[in-house]
């Protein structure tokens, strides 16, 4: 068996206290090197707070933390050095112009040409003449974005990254993460939807009130999810032909049109179709939200997470 590498993000029985509220109970989370993670979950579950731990912007009050190998509370300079951070709480109050600010966040991070900053701006549709503090959200979250990206860190942790993106942008920005996964480095974002997240992301975690409620594998959600479909053919069918095919559910035959629900594979609904002559064969893609969402929820009600 071959060792598996250190992972890149390792979060052991993780407690948050602020006072008396009790934000984190016991969080267990790893993530590997080069995936891209989901963070899901509804405002309040504790992402944010998770992701500041992270960075050593919050001290836990209890567990074990590893960033890149190092402890965040004794390690914090280090890590917020090697790190791409993009807050959710982004709060921009410079008289700077945008150009000027990412130039001197540049510096900091040892240097980032200006060839590659207004690129990025550019992809971002981010106007870099404009002084920071003037910008809209949508604009500044676009700086945030290109302070987190333009130094290439082998992590990027990134608290709702999307939040204020437009539809367009939203896509580029998933293309952007492509990318920084392509390049064998890591991303862990927050989102509180999946559907932000179920295109670019290798696995994600959902958290709830402070606990972690489901990690899962998008390729095997995806798997199981279920698509509709609907075949029309060029003669009328019978019901019987497809009713007891496996993984297909809600049929309903009306003449030479077949409607069903399909679980896991369709091959066996293609095999059947396929012995008719097929005019027209539509496949939604699946809803994972429903899916991802349905299960976690099952889970939460027979857990501990009252
Ligand atoms: N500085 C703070 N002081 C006291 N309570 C806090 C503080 N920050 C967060 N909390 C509480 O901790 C819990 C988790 O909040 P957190 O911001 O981590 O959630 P989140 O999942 O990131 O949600 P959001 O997307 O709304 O930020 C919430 O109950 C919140 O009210």
């Amino acid at each position: 068996m071959h060792a598996a590498p250190d992972p890149v993000i390792d979060i052991r029985g993780l407690t948050k206290d602020y006072g008396a509220h009790r934000a984190l109970f016991g969080l267990d989370l790893s993530v590997r090197a080069g995936e891209v993670f989901g963070f899901l979950g509804p405002n309040g579950a504790g992402k944010s707070t998770t992701i500041r731990v992270l960075l050593d912007l919050v001290r836990r009050s209890g567990g074990e933390v590893r960033v890149l190998g190092l402890d965040p509370r004794t390690d914090g300079v280090a890590i917020r050095r090697r790190v791409g951070y993009l807050p959710g709480d982004l709060v921009l109050t410079s008289r700077r112009t945008a150009r000027d600010l990412l130039a001197y966040l540049g510096d900091l991070r040892g240097g980032v040409p200006a060839a590659r900053i207004a690129e990025l701006a550019e992809r971002l549709d981010l106007d870099l003449s404009r002084p920071v503090r003037s910008l809209s959200k949508g604009n500044r979250q676009k700086v945030g974005l290109v302070q987190a990206f333009m130094h290439r860190p082998e992590l990027l942790v990134l608290d709702e990254p999307t939040s204020g993106l437009d539809p367009l942008l939203q896509r580029e920005f998933l293309e952007m993460v492509q990318e920084v996964r392509a390049e064998g480095r890591t991303v862990f974002m927050s989102s509180h939807v999946l559907s932000e997240v179920q295109d670019v992301a290798d696995r994600a975690a959902v958290v709830r009130r402070g606990r972690l409620v489901a990690v899962e594998d998008m390729d095997a959600l995806r798997r199981r999810a279920a698509r509709r479909v609907r075949v029309r053919f060029a003669a009328p069918v019978a019901a019987a032909e497809f009713a007891s095919l496996a993984g297909v559910r809600d049929l309903h035959v009306d003449g030479d049109t077949v409607r069903c629900v399909v679980e896991g594979s369709p091959d066996a609904l293609v095999k059947q179709a396929a012995r008719h002559t097929v005019l027209e064969f539509d496949s939604a893609e699946p809803d994972l939200e429903d899916l991802f969402f349905t299960y976690y929820t099952d889970r939460e009600e027979s857990g501990d997470a009252a």
